[in-house]
């Protein structure tokens, strides 16, 4: 008996040592591990919903290990993700999330899908309960809340995702004051990525993220030399500035090229360097960061014009 009550003790206790070490392991290594990325090796996430927001463009939600888990991203950074190309060959490609670590069980991509894209065949293919091979976080981009005065940033086409996800995590952090100026090209209305969510952001922070959105609307005229292209401002921010019409011959990445272009200069001018106040200029955008990120005809040529007005090239950054 005496020997039976040993064993049961010499059990209990075995089981309650490997309890607490299987314990003290997961919560070392839950505390360890903040996010569910690796910047070294590719992890598989699961597609558990995908919402087509237009023709070309769908929101793809992929489930995080567990309820609580989070991507661990740090703010303004990407994930490489890899998929097949029409040919079956792999191909690997930068994303930023539009979700942040306040969201927690998932995060989720915006993704623009091009009809000769080889990513874009991927996520075209791509079903819920498909997996997605995801490797980061990458980026040298860091931020740290209050490190400048206000952001402008100028995003064509999908480029809006990481200045999306600065935005929000700027202005839903009540203690960050950081201003937000936002321009945002695109060929059509109907192109306009996050324009909703974007919306949102506007009414939900009114005085600190102010948007312009910029419209290359195409349109076959009558007149002889062909085809015209319409560029309009569309007015979304209480500023006095007017809302611009403009006409031009060509498309968006050459308007955006061209050099002396007064369109881009007066629309950086008026929207980047907006106040009440009468401040001196140099002042007002000695504190700023400049964030570029569109076709690279376009980033290139922004970044010609913000030199031109004053905006060194430590004060931009390109994602
Ligand atoms: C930091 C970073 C974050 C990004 N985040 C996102 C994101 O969240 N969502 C998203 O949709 N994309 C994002 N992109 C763009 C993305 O990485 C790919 O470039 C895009 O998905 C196209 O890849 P692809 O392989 O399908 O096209 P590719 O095979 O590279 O291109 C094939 C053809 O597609 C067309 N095409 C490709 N890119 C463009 C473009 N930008 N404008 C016009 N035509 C184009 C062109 O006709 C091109 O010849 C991001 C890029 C960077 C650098």
């Amino acid at each position: 008996m005496d020997f039976l009550q040993a064993r049961e003790v010499q059990v209990g206790i075995a089981v309650a040592v490997v309890v607490v070490a299987a314990t003290a392991a997961y919560l070392y290594s839950s505390k360890k591990s903040k996010g569910c990325i690796d910047p070294e090796s590719f992890k598989q996430f699961k597609l558990v919903k995908r919402t087509q927001l237009s023709h070309n463009v769908a929101k793809f939600r992929f489930e995080l290990p567990t309820p609580t888990s989070v991507l661990g991203l740090p703010i303004g950074q990407h994930i490489s993700c890899r998929g097949k190309d029409s040919q079956g060959e792999e191909v690997i490609k930068p994303y930023t999330p539009t979700t942040l670590d306040t969201d927690v069980g998932y995060f989720e991509l915006v993704i623009k899908m091009y009809p000769q894209g080889r990513m874009s065949h991927h996520f075209r293919e791509m079903r819920e309960g498909d997996y997605m091979a995801v490797k980061g976080p990458k980026g040298r981009f860091k931020y740290q809340p209050g490190q400048v005065r206000a952001f402008g940033m100028i995003a064509g086409g999908s480029g809006i995702t990481p200045m999306f996800q600065v935005a929000r995590a700027i202005l839903e952090n009540p203690k960050d004051k950081t201003q937000v100026h936002l321009v945002y090209a695109n060929v059509t209305y109907d192109d306009i990525l996050l324009k909703e969510e974007l919306d949102g952001l506007i009414s939900n922070y009114p005085g600190r993220f102010h948007v312009y959105y910029v419209l290359n609307q195409e349109y076959r005229s009558h007149l002889r030399n062909g085809r015209w292209c319409r560029f309009r401002i569309e007015r979304n921010d209480p500023s006095p500035l007017p809302c611009t019409r403009i006409r031009y011959q060509g498309t968006i990445q050459t308007l955006f090229s061209t050099p002396r272009n007064s369109f881009t200069v007066q629309v950086i001018q008026t929207h980047f360097q907006k106040t009440d106040r009468k401040v001196d200029v140099k002042l007002l955008i000695s504190n700023m960061q400049i964030l570029r990120c569109g076709p690279p005809p376009m980033n290139k040529a922004m970044a010609g014009h913000l030199d031109a007005l004053g905006y060194s090239s430590e004060m931009q950054f390109q994602f």
